[in-house]
């Protein structure tokens, strides 16, 4: 039997299998065996080559653009980048993903138009695979949605997490020490419902058989396989939802009850419309908060505060010490310590060493040794 055949099997067998305490253990084999084999499956697939696009990641942060054919990815890539914009060198193996930048608050932001994500992308079929590869690389998920095709995102939804993207979740803490003997060691916290018995079948169809494993905090059985394999991507998304110029107000409605089905909260998508450029400002500023950026604003000795050009920070990498790594130069050496004023001060021209967290719209003067 072919390794596809066997995957086609334990898939049939796991939705054969109702879920319950005693079918747990069972189905975490079954479900680690599947894993190991989907793996398989890709390595062998991948040695041919000719995998992967070479983005050129640039600007301070990236955001994949992804949704089916003409949802209007191109005409929203275009009304948010400034075609006059510096755009810079990009290297891709193709031309089929279309890098632009987008400027707000300061920052640029660099936008991939991620096309070609069709059905059975995730499997391989019509070269979606590559593209999928390039939205792994980003810092944000933009999926575009036409007004009237909301349904499409579940399938979206689905591409991506076949391509080991996980979206707005954290990974699984978990801990593997390998041993020279004793078995398997678990150790969890009170909160994790998975049976002990599932999570060593799990790690032993992994090729675990002595080792100290800690998890901390509930998962599933498929998360805490997403944790043993270790080369997912957990990445963070939000929904724009295009060609709202094409409705009136009475299917609105309609369009709020399709996001409730499909699992979104009309309050937290963007409603847009690329073509007239309605909702841009809106879709900027959230892109902007799902990225966690912050703007420091550097105090020069000598030329005062520029508010034009601000240092733009990640949240998670906002001390001090990312801000003068990221400032560069020979000030990272030579500080002494720095004077910040706004939101994460507790008094104007507070000082402040390197542990000091900035928080968006600090003013930061650095005083350094000379
Ligand atoms: N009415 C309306 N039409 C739009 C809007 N945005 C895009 N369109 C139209 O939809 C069509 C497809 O737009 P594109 O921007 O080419 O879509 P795309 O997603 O880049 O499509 P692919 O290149 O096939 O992936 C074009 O005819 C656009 O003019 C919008 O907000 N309102």
């Amino acid at each position: 039997m072919g390794l596809e055949e066997e995957i086609e099997d334990l898939r049939e067998e796991i939705s054969n299998t109702p879920y319950n305490k005693s079918t747990e253990q069972h189905i975490g084999r079954l479900k680690a065996k599947l894993a190991e084999k989907k793996e398989k499956l890709e390595r062998q697939s991948s040695s041919g080559g000719g995998h992967g696009y070479a983005v050129e990641k640039t600007g301070d942060a990236t955001v994949g653009l992804v949704g089916f054919p003409s949802v209007g990815k191109s005409t929203l890539l275009n009304a948010l980048t400034n075609a006059e914009s510096e755009v810079g060198e990009y290297e891709f193996t193709t031309l089929d993903v279309n890098p632009g930048m987008l400027k707000y608050n300061g920052a640029n932001i660099q936008m991939l138009d991620v096309p070609g994500l069709i059905e059975g992308a995730a499997g391989g079929r019509g070269g979606g695979q590559e593209v999928l590869s390039v939205v792994r690389t980003t810092d944000l998920v933009v999926f575009l949605l036409s007004v009237f095709e909301i349904q499409h995102y579940d399938r979206l939804c689905e591409e991506l997490y076949a391509n080991k993207v996980r979206l707005d979740t954290s990974p699984p803490s978990l801990s593997i020490s390998k041993t020279g003997k004793g078995g398997l060691r678990v150790t969890t916290t009170d909160d994790v419902a998975l049976d002990e018995g599932t999570i060593k079948s799990v790690l032993r169809e992994h090729g675990y058989v002595n080792a100290d494993v800690t998890i901390r905090g509930d998962c599933t059985i498929d998360e805490l396989i997403d944790g043993i394999q270790d080369n997912r991507v957990y990445l963070p998304s939000i929904v724009a939802v295009n060609k709202a110029d094409l409705i009136d107000k009475d299917y609105l409605p309609t369009v709020e009850e399709n996001l409730r089905e499909h699992g979104l909260d009309p309050e937290e998508v963007v409603f847009i419309s690329a073509e007239e450029e309605r909702g841009l400002d809106a879709l900027k500023e959230k892109i902007w908060e799902a990225l966690g950026m912050i703007r420091v604003y550097m105090d020069k000795p000598g030329r005062g505060v520029d508010y034009e050009e601000p240092l733009v920070l990640r949240e998670g990498e906002n001390t001090v010490d990312d801000a003068l790594r990221k400032l560069g130069g020979s000030l990272d050496e030579r500080f002494r310590f720095a004077r910040v004023t706004g939101p994460s001060a507790k008094h104007d021209e507070q000082q402040v060493g390197r542990d000091h967290e900035l928080q968006d719209e600090d003013v930061m003067r650095v005083v350094a040794r000379r």
